[in-house]
């Protein structure tokens, strides 16, 4: 619960009345400044040799807890339709002798093997695309690809479906969105009113968010517009989705500018419990820093830092309380590497740990140190941590970092930030994020088409988790942070979703409000920050590369004011599924992600579900996390988004939003997702009548990916080839030269997925330089110039680097499915050993199964086959059926479909339930292997 003003005073009040001490700042600010000047006139520390470890073990408990990432299950929870089938046919033998290979590393070096002889592009069984397939598996290059036509249903079966519930639904006319609606608990009491909007500045289109009920009006009259956006007479949707979305709780930060002050707040930041009870209970993995806040002895100094009546650093802190996990990251970072083994064997380490946590961290001296800073903290009591430090670092002659810790004051030696430098850090992160994250790339393909964001931008659906129910109820955006978890706000928010729903754009839209004065105007700083890009840098390090070259404001700096001062901050961290760090390993975002760092700052992560399940799964985060979804677009949302697109021309719109009114599975299975319905108004611009009745026929995100890169492929050539050079008006021996490109871009795609890394350096293209050429070319590959930062132009002879990258990463996906596939028939051993690990990760690499096994049918077959395997073995990983269900869908083949439905039928579990959280995609697979399955249909 928030604390008001008025009873902190009252909190004060005890705490002063039991204080034993007579509070005096000047005393103890003399004193500070007398230890100051002596701490600089002391000689360097002499090194000794030889430490003699007195500190006794009290046991360790090592292990991170990292959860595992690799399991998911398609909830076989509750209601609505039941359909039973019963088992008639024999069972399939399904090949699963190559599903077995469980080494997780997977090679790097195997370059692509492109049978580029065999057949042409559009022709190419790997290419499942609209021209004629020269091949015996051609029936499902036909399935998958342009021309969608489906084998008849070979074996019609009994048809009988059961609605045991109240409320019969067929399954035709499932409507995940309504059925998210239907789950609103009746308990749930809006928050408030729907936003009547135009979103958008120019067209004329109300949006809405759906499922959101009346008028918060009353509420726009905090927002604090800039002068710019007042006067922007253009209306937007996007004023009317910018609230003041501050969440109301927060105290004014007291400013933290002057320059001896910090460690008393670091340190208080970690006491806070109190005034964040939830927040408090949590740490990962048991550790012991669970209830330090609690314990907190100094207690009287964080009220009154609270309060904002009194300094923030009054003088030497002489009871800093147990040693925080800020304090030992910050010792980490002042303490000399070279003292690193020195400081391990006078802690108890003996050389084989210490090489250990040295080989852990990849070199990382910073995090080496303090991971066994925090290993060590394990095994000694809490209370007694931070004097055993102490006389530890005394004994091995590290006297300053030993009155550093002794005083609280770790980290006083990075000069604090002034007030002017932090409002043009504000500024210059400003700038950085309106150009590098607001716009909005409306043809995924097309990186020249950056619209405005204010242009484009469409409202999300958003839902809340209840965690004890799982259920979800609507989520407005203005409510973002101050939605109450336990009656408490939360400070750590997860926001997951399916790939290409929304997130990163989600994360736009709060920079945006930021920047634009009309939202989380309590925080002085929004950092958004794309895990992909991290590499391993701490939160200081990046924001210093968004700043200007003559800032002279150090990446520690900004470190220290930021974790200094966490209520001034809010922290977005996107794509927690492309940091290719481990959880576990230390490094500053993984400590921030798992609330061992900034724990009392806001911070929003998103992810996809994969990834996002190591945070569910761990029982202490999820105490502290509030759990959001992006569902992408509402029916009102997605017509809106149209009719922006396509202005001015309406005609075009409404002819869009009435082909998805009317082709069901497009309207609920692609056109939530805002790429697809990027990608859709990009093909209905550039299609004629016949291509558009195409369209029609799409099933399949696959097939939606495969139209759009022929159709790229296509415009590409009808641009650079000269029309001599077209014989018969056929593009096709063309097409077939692009096909090597693109695999060669696939293999280095899928050596990217491998590593978690979606941003690549020309170098690495450079066995094919023509490729990276033709990728950006033909659209699937953009190329993005780099000015390198002053300092670190001295290591660099290059002042700009160009860095490439994918469109988007589903685009990754799509090329690495393109090479993976490819492999079948060119090198069956690599592709044997490739899928063999991936399956093993099916989970990370569920859109990359899609895709690879809608390429042809026997990859189809292979790849259901090993799934199935897998899930029998119920080793190491058990996907759900419903997964297995979703790749048969992908690969449009009735034999994998038939595979598939084999299984289901042998499966333990006769019954298929479709339940509320069934994911669109997958009540169309299951529709789809339907046909080849016995059901009995219950009423
Ligand atoms: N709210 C929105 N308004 C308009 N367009 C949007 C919106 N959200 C997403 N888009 C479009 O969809 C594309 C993909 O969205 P985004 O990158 O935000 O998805 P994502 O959920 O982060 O995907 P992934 O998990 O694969 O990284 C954007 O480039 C943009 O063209």
């Amino acid at each position: 619960m928030p604390v008001s003003l008025g009873e902190w005073r009252v909190r004060i009040g005890t705490f002063m009345r039991r204080r034993r001490k007579e509070y005096d700042y000047h005393y103890f600010w003399r004193k500070l400044h007398n230890l100051m000047k002596k701490a600089k006139n002391a000689e360097p520390p002499k090194e000794n040799n030889n430490p003699e470890c007195n500190i006794s073990r009290t046991g360790s408990s090592p292990d991170a807890n990292r959860s595992p990432s690799n399991t998911t299950g398609q909830s076989a929870s509750s209601y609505n339709v039941n359909l039973n089938t019963a088992q008639t046919g024999p069972s399939r033998d399904v090949n699963n002798g190559k599903g077995n290979a469980s080494s997780p590393t997977l090679s790097q070096s195997d370059g692509p093997e492109c049978d580029v002889s065999e057949s042409g592009f559009p022709r190419d069984v790997n290419n499942p695309g609209h021209n004629d397939v020269s091949h015996s598996e051609s029936s499902c290059a036909q399935n998958s690809g342009f021309s969608i036509e489906k084998e008849t249903n070979p074996v019609p079966g009994i048809t009988v479906v059961t609605f045991p519930v109240p409320q019969p639904c067929v399954e035709d006319e499932l409507d995940n969105k309504d059925i998210a609606i239907n789950l609103m608990s009746h308990e749930y009491t809006p928050k408030s009113a729907q936003i009547s909007k135009t979103d958008k500045p120019e067209v004329d289109t109300s949006e809405s968010h759906s499922h959101v009920p009346a008028d918060v009006r009353g509420e726009t009259d905090r927002i604090n517009r800039d002068k710019e956006e007042t006067s922007d007479s253009a209306p937007s949707g996007i004023e009317d989705q910018s609230l003041d979305l501050s969440p109301k709780h927060r105290i004014d930060a007291t400013n933290n500018t002057d320059q001896r002050t910090s460690s008393i707040k670091e340190v208080a930041e970690y006491h806070d419990s109190p005034i964040y009870p939830v927040l408090g209970s949590g740490t990962t993995s048991g550790e012991a820093d669970e209830t330090k806040g609690n314990d907190c002895p100094d207690m009287t100094n964080i009220l009154l830092l609270r309060s904002g009546d009194v300094e923030q650093n009054p003088g030497p802190n002489d009871k800093p309380g147990n040693l925080t996990d800020l304090e030992l990251y910050l010792l980490a970072d002042s303490m000399d590497p070279s003292d690193f083994r020195k400081v391990g064997l006078a802690l108890g380490f003996n050389e084989a740990e210490l090489s250990r946590f040295e080989k852990d961290q990849m070199g990382n001296t910073l995090y080496a140190i303090y991971k066994m800073l925090y290993e060590w903290r394990k095994r000694v009591c809490d209370s007694e941590a931070r004097e055993a430090l102490v006389v530890t670092l005394h004994r091995i002659k590290l006297v300053q970092l030993a009155d550093s810790v002794q005083k609280g004051q770790v980290g006083d030696h990075i000069p604090s930030m002034t007030e002017k430098e932090i409002q043009l850090v504000a500024e210059e992160v400003k700038h950085y994020l309106a150009i590098h994250l607001c716009q909005i790339q409306a043809d995924p393909l097309n990186s020249e088409l950056v619209l405005e964001f204010k242009r484009i931008f469409t409202n999300l659906t958003l839902m809340e988790e209840d965690k004890g129910t799982k259920l979800k109820t609507p989520l407005l955006y203005d409510d973002l942070l101050r939605t109450k978890v336990n009656g408490t706000y939360p400070k750590r928010l997860l926001v997951e979703g399916e790939g290409g729903v929304g997130k990163t754009t989600f994360c736009a839209k709060i920079a945006w409000d930021w920047i634009h004065g009309k939202a989380y105007q309590d925080f002085k700083l929004v950092l958004v920050i794309l895990l992909r890009k991290t590499e391993g840098k701490t939160v200081g390090e990046i924001v210093k590369s968004y700043l200007s070259d003559n800032n002279p404001v150090t990446a520690k700096q900004l470190d220290k004011h930021i974790f200094s001062n966490p209520d001034d901050v809010f922290l977005v961290l996107d794509g927690l599924d492309e940091f290719a760090v481990d959880l576990d390993s230390n490094q500053q975002v993984a400590l921030i992600t798992l609330n061992h760092l900034f724990k009392s700052g806001t911070v929003l992560i998103t992810s996809r579900q994969w990834r996002s399940d190591e945070i569910r799964k761990n029982a202490d985060l999820r105490k502290v996390f509030a759990f959001i979804a992006v569902e992408g677009f509402s029916a009102e949302n997605l017509s809106s988004y149209i009719t922006k697109f396509f202005h001015p021309d309406a005609a075009s719109s409404e002819d869009l939003n009435r082909f998805i009114s009317n082709n069901d599975v497009i309207r609920e299975n692609m056109a939530p997702y805002p790429i697809y319905t990027a990608m859709l108004c990009i093909m209905w611009k550039e299609f004629d009548g016949e291509r558009r009745e195409a369209m029609s026929k799409l099933q399949t995100f696959s097939q939606l990916f495969n139209q759009m890169i022929d159709f790229l492929v296509d415009h590409h050539l009808s641009k650079h080839i000269p029309s001599s050079g077209i014989v018969e008006g056929k593009l096709g021996d063309h097409c077939s030269d692009i096909r090597p490109h693109l695999i060669y871009i696939g293999w280095i795609a899928f050596q990217g997925l491998l590593e978690r890394r979606l941003v690549f350096t020309e170098e690495e293209f450079q066995s094919y330089p023509e490729s990276i050429d033709v990728g950006c070319k033909v659209g699937v590959l953009t190329k993005e110039k780099k000015i390198l930062p002053r300092r670190d132009r001295r290591n660099n002879p290059k002042s700009v680097v160009q860095s490439v990258q994918f469109p988007h990463k589903l685009f990754q996906e799509y090329l690495s499915g393109m090479y993976l596939a490819s492999l079948y028939n060119t090198n069956r051993n690599e592709y044997d050993r490739l899928i063999a690990n991936i399956i093993q990760e099916a989970v990370e690499y569920r859109y990359l199964l899609h895709f690879t096994s809608a390429q042809q049918k026997g990859v189809g077959l292979d790849i259901v086959s090993r799934l199935i395997a897998l899930n029998q073995k119920r080793q190491p990983v058990r996907i759900g059926d419903g997964f297995i269900v979703d790749v048969a869908y992908e690969s449009q083949d009735q034999a994998v479909a038939k595979s598939v439905a084999d299984h289901l039928s042998t499966d333990s579990s006769k019954t298929l339930e479709i339940n509320f959280n069934m994911q669109a995609h997958t009540v169309s697979g299951h529709t789809f292997i339907m046909n080849h399955r016995d059901v009995v249909r219950k009423v």
